[in-house]
């Protein structure tokens, strides 16, 4: 455990470091789906109607495997298709019945089958990488590194440290990226006067057809406002998971060593008691003075995870999460489809269940 929480902790240090670097990377990649978006707006005579989702999960897939393989990003689409398909498999198993997934059933034969197809395409990339001998610093060189650092696997090979992080990489780094886009375009189709605020922010911090960069993201307080906000509402990770080391005594509370605990996101971050009467509605604007001032128990708001194990790819996170949406609204208007059907549901992240379907037209 220690060994992974100081690994974290390096790799933390270096993605601070490569986030301004890789701003260029999620602008071209937004940029080209929004040249699509305009000419589907074009095709329709001027108001497309769309379920963003589906680009929105390529839109991240492309940018996490080109921060993740550099010059080899076209391999992860297919790794993305399996892990996509891993993800609604193990969806389907997670009823909490203790050895289930050791049962060969059906469901489980596939989840064995796609783990080893994806293992085996993430270390042909390695491999491939190893010859190449040739490569910028991306998120897979770091794991490279890492894994030269620290020679302690606890009874792991290098391989599987090398591939776990892969996985740990592209099922941490995509859908939840991608949800928080899909919830954040809705809740701005239907808050028309923040969907305005924003885009007046944008427009003004990225004047001449400026592009945003590392600073110009900085400087956008109403559009990181809106995206805490969302993350509150609908916290793609739906729980912090802890393994009690030893047995705890908690405020009188016995909790014995080896008990699982899972702490509730949304919960916690939905709470009347901890965030006052309006706990359930869209106000961007308790984040005005920051995330310490919010609710009565700051910690109380973890979309990120809490403590040692803290999510590794916040801030890689946040800064594409405002590109994406910068561009977005610089270009289009948004709005709520009549057909829309509001339906989180629990497919291992908590995801609109029909989709987003919105209006688009040009600004
Ligand atoms: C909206 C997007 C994201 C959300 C909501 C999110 C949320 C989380 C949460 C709740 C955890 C568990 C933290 C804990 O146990 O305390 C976590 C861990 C992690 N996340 Fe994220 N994440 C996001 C995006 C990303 C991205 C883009 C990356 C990589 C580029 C990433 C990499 C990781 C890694 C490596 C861990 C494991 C850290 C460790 O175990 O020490 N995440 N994330």
């Amino acid at each position: 455990m220690s060994l992974l929480v100081s690994f974290y902790k390096h790799f933390n240090r270096v993605i601070s470091m490569l986030i301004k670097g890789m701003v260029n990377l999620m602008v071209d990649a937004t940029i080209s789906m929004l040249k699509s978006w305009e000419s589907r707006v074009e095709w329709e005579k001027g108001i497309l109607e769309i379920i963003v989702d589906e680009d929105l999960r390529s839109l991240t897939a492309d940018i996490i495997s080109r921060a993740c393989f550099g010059s080899n990003y076209s391999k992860g689409e297919e790794i993305f298709s399996k892990l996509e398909a891993l993800q609604m498999a193990m969806a389907k198993t997670y009823i909490g019945i203790p050895g289930m997934r050791y049962l060969p059933s059906k469901n489980n034969r596939e989840i064995w089958k796609l783990e080893k197809e994806i293992d085996s395409l993430i270390l042909s990339v390695v491999n491939h990488r190893t010859e190449e001998a040739t490569h910028g610093k991306d998120l897979l060189q770091m794991i490279l590194d890492g894994a030269e650092t620290y020679d302690d696997y606890k009874g792991q090979s290098k391989e599987r440290f090398i591939v776990d992080n892969c996985k740990n990489m592209y099922f941490a780094g995509y859908e939840t990226t991608a949800t928080t886009l899909s919830w954040t375009l809705m809740l701005l189709a239907a808050s028309p006067d923040w969907q305005a605020r924003v885009r007046a922010e944008v427009l003004e911090t990225c004047k001449d057809g400026f592009l945003p960069d590392a600073n110009a993201l900085r400087n956008m307080k109403t559009l990181t406002m809106v995206i805490l906000e969302t993350l509150r509402l609908y916290p793609p990770a739906t729980f912090v998971i802890r393994l009690a080391l030893e047995d705890i005594d908690f405020k009188g509370i016995m909790i014995p060593k080896d008990m699982n605990i899972q702490i509730p996101i949304p919960a916690l971050q939905q709470s009347l008691q901890l965030w006052g009467p309006d706990a359930h509605r869209f106000n961007p604007e308790r984040f005005a003075n920051g995330i310490v001032e919010v609710c009565k128990v700051p910690q109380a708001y973890m979309p990120f995870g809490i403590g040692a194990r803290i999510c590794s790819g916040q801030h890689f996170t946040m800064a594409e999460l405002k590109v994406a949406l910068s561009l977005l609204l610089s270009k289009f208007c948004f709005s709520l489809s009549p057909a829309y059907v509001h339906s989180p549901a629990f497919r291992l992240v908590i995801q609109p269940e029909h989709g987003v379907r919105l209006l688009i037209k040009r600004v």
